[in-house]
């Protein structure tokens, strides 16, 4: 049975829930529960801290795990990402006081950073030849300037908020920029079960990513119709019963869609058509 360890709070732990659950899998009913089996699929999920995922992937004790690409380089364990899956996304930065004089990480050089992350930081500044005290705080780190334990924090920025909410400001270039992936012992070899999962989470981006377009255009105007929805491949395309129209069908990405649609109509497509695509392999 392929054992999963999948986080169990926090912002990774709804989307990876709903991802699995997209993929055919059994989700658990309540939060408390920590071991979870899914016969039917053959596998055996794992709900773990986000931060401890990738310790256990890395030790070889579970097959596979979903964490952030950030807890994953922190932790550094031995276990590597095979998958990005697109959710909780986030970036890994500095931050100072609005206005203070540091634009840059060699301006660290002396200074205290409070982090969470400290695994991500001390690494970044020993690449950068900087040599600077990182305190790990749990939380919050925001804080940590205002009550004076740090001049700088490292943390994950999302939509900037907190920072503002605490008179700071990000400088200096992204230590990481991260989204949710799925990772394995680093170096374990080919195994169908780990094979098959990582199709099944493939089928739910494209699902999510791509929507199906069904139109019909005349005979025509069909190459510049296709030009615009070239397809992954190839566009389907078939007679109608008038003689001179074509049905095409064809999948597109979802963000793109309205504007196809606009173009599509302004050379003559009518019956547009847009459908969800709910599950597939490619
Ligand atoms: N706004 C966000 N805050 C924190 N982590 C985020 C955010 N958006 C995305 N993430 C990602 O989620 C992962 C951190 O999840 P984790 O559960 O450890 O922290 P959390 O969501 O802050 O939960 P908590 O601090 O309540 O335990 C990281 O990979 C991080 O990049
Ligand atoms: O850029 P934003 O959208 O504001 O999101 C980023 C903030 O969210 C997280 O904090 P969280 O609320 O999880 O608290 P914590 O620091 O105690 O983990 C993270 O540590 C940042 O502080
Ligand atoms: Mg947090």
């Amino acid at each position: 049975m392929l054992r999963i360890a999948v986080p169990n709070k926090g912002s990774l732990s709804g989307p990876a829930a709903e991802m699995l659950h997209e993929a055919g899998y059994r989700q658990r009913k309540d939060a408390k529960e920590l071991v979870l089996v899914d016969p039917d699929n053959q596998v055996e999920f794992f709900f773990l801290r986000p931060r401890d995922i990738a310790v256990y992937v890395g030790s070889g004790r579970l097959d596979v795990g979903i964490t952030g690409r950030d807890l994953l380089l922190d932790s550094a364990s031995d276990a590597e990402e095979v998958l990005a899956l697109g959710f909780a996304a986030s970036t890994f930065r500095f931050a100072k006081p609005v206005g203070a004089e540091i634009s840059s990480v060699q301006d660290l050089d002396g200074l205290r950073i409070a982090t969470s992350y400290t695994g991500l930081v001390e690494q970044h500044l020993a690449e950068h030849g900087v040599k600077a005290t990182v305190t790990k705080l749990d939380g919050a780190v925001e804080t940590a300037v205002h009550l004076g334990v740090a001049e700088v924090i490292a943390d994950v920025v999302e939509t900037g908020t907190s920072l503002r909410n605490a008179g700071l400001e990000v400088f200096g270039e992204p230590i990481l920029i991260s989204d949710a992936v799925v990772i394995r012992p680093k170096g374990a070899g080919e195994d169908p079960a780990v094979e098959q999962f990582l199709r099944r989470l493939q089928g739910v981006l494209v699902a999510r990513r791509y929507v199906l377009m069904d139109y019909d255009i005349r005979a025509e105007k069909v190459g510049a119709a296709v030009a615009l929805t070239p397809g992954l491949e190839s566009p389907t395309v078939s007679p109608l019963h008038t003689e001179g129209w074509v049905a095409v069908r064809s999948m597109v990405l979802r963000k793109e869609a309205q504007r196809i649609m606009d173009d599509l109509w302004s050379i003559g497509a009518r019956a547009i058509l847009v459908t969800n695509i709910h599950a597939c392999r490619l």
